[in-house]
């Protein structure tokens, strides 16, 4: 493999335009790219510039457009983001950062575009931090849809943009009877957190599968479940499985379904490094032969994943307003399944790392006018390290700005049901 072609700043411009122009996701991209890089530090500094570039796009973007006369080819505009984030955000030395994206450039196949790339990112450079005057970030970063449906479901979406001006820290979710390791913070439940940049596998206990990384958002769905030693639990859409690990630590005799085959083999890597067992089904849970069956069901459905962009600002250029009704048809779909599997009197939570409301607040008034469900509202009492996630619906609606003074959350909706 060609070390020079290797840098980082080059995983990082391959990132960006896949992530960009083929709406992939950045989760999907970089497992690829990061293995080809040797060097830990050459990838966490790749890994730096490729997600700044990502919370920073709508800025960075405004601050370079008025500085063109006319559009470049696509990717010579990723080359500007990277090397525009590294002169605004990363405090890279201004020789360094023009240089290297004048080569990336070059290397790429543009070298008829290295004469403006050079006189851009030098008017950066002279301007410095006064680029960013005037500048409404909040709003650049956010694109317009999210901006206008965060705001009409009431959520400030201003507030929401600022979530991608820190760093995000790690979480993880610790088993019983196991000591978390040094460092972290108690939060709840089984919830710790680690300062920003605590790499998870050179923890002790991480081989012994003492613990997992769960954003403390998505270890509420689960715990509120409040799973009986011996309940036979179904966890609908089970992988990477971190709420089926939580399931099966409460007690439960879980079944875990997952439709993607590569998703089933993550599940199954997870489960067996934390020695937790869970019988696991590959399939379209909205096709299984159960019926009432089950004490208590997870459906943790596919959405568009618009309240993890704190970890995973990739989700805000690659989702499209036109995708959400798909989702929502999908959603219904596992919930109808989902009341078949159920036990009567069985308990359902519903739950997706959304903002949207038609995925999330709407879902949930859609299943209580099913025949034979009844809400079951959550109380402040049931979580009382959190009161202002309680809606006055009885929903579990977090926000990415709540807890913003120990680095926030993701944004997660949970409703619980009952099977009449
Ligand atoms: C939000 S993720 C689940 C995260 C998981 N509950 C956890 O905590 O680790 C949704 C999962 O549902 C799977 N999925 C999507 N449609 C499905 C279906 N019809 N049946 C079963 N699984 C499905 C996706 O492949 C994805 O792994």
């Amino acid at each position: 493999m060609n070390k020079e072609k290797d840098d980082t700043r080059q995983i990082a411009f391959d990132a960006i335009c896949q992530v960009l122009e083929r709406n992939r996701s950045l989760d999907a991209v970089l497992d690829l790219l990061l293995s080809r890089q040797a060097d830990g530090r050459d990838k966490a500094a790749a890994y730096r510039l490729i997600i700044c570039c990502l919370r920073q796009k709508g800025v960075l973007e405004a601050i370079i457009e008025p500085l063109l006369r006319r559009a470049p080819p696509q990717r010579v505009l990723c080359i500007l983001l990277l090397g525009a984030a590294q002169l605004i955000f990363l405090d890279v030395p201004r020789h360094a950062a023009i240089n290297t994206t004048v080569n990336l450039t070059r290397k790429n196949g543009f070298s008829g575009f290295t004469g403006l790339v050079n006189a851009v990112l030098r008017k950066i450079a002279d301007q410095g931090p006064e680029c960013l005057e005037g500048l409404d970030q909040e709003r650049s970063n956010l694109p317009t849809w999210l901006w206008q449906e965060w705001e009409k479901a009431g959520f400030n979406p201003r507030k929401l943009a600022q979530c991608l001006s820190y760093e995000v820290p790690l979480d993880l979710s610790v088993k019983s009877g196991v000591t978390a390791p040094e460092g972290g913070e108690f939060l709840c439940a089984e919830s710790y957190r680690y300062p920003v940049g605590t790499k998870v596998n050179l923890l002790p206990g991480f081989e012994e599968g003492q613990f997992w990384v769960q954003d403390v958002a998505a270890s509420l769905p689960a715990w509120l479940l409040r799973v009986q030693n011996g309940e036979k639990v179904a966890d609908l859409c089970a992988a990477p499985g971190g709420k089926t690990a939580q399931l099966v630590m409460a007690g439960g005799q879980v079944v875990a379904v997952e439709k993607d085959q590569k998703r089933t083999k993550r599940l199954k890597e997870n489960l067996t490094r934390l020695q937790l067992q869970a019988q696991i089904v590959t399939s379209d849970a909205a096709q299984l032969q159960y019926k009432n069956e089950f004490d208590a069901i997870l459906l943790d459905a596919p959405c568009s994943a618009t309240g993890i962009f704190r970890r995973h600002p990739d989700v805000l250029h690659i989702k499209k307003p036109k995708e959400i009704s798909g989702l929502v048809k999908v959603q219904r779909e596992l919930m109808q399944a989902a009341l078949t599997y159920l036990k009567p009197c069985g308990r359902l939570m519903y739950s997706v790392c959304s903002l949207q409301a038609a995925e999330a607040e709407e879902q949930a008034r859609y299943i209580a006018t099913l025949p034979g469900v009844e809400l079951k509202p959550f109380t402040v009492d049931e979580i009382p390290f959190l009161p202002e996630a309680v809606t006055k619906e009885g929903w579990i609606r977090t926000l990415p700005f709540m807890w913003s003074d120990k680095g926030g959350m993701d944004g997660f909706f949970m409703a619980r049901f009952i099977k009449k």
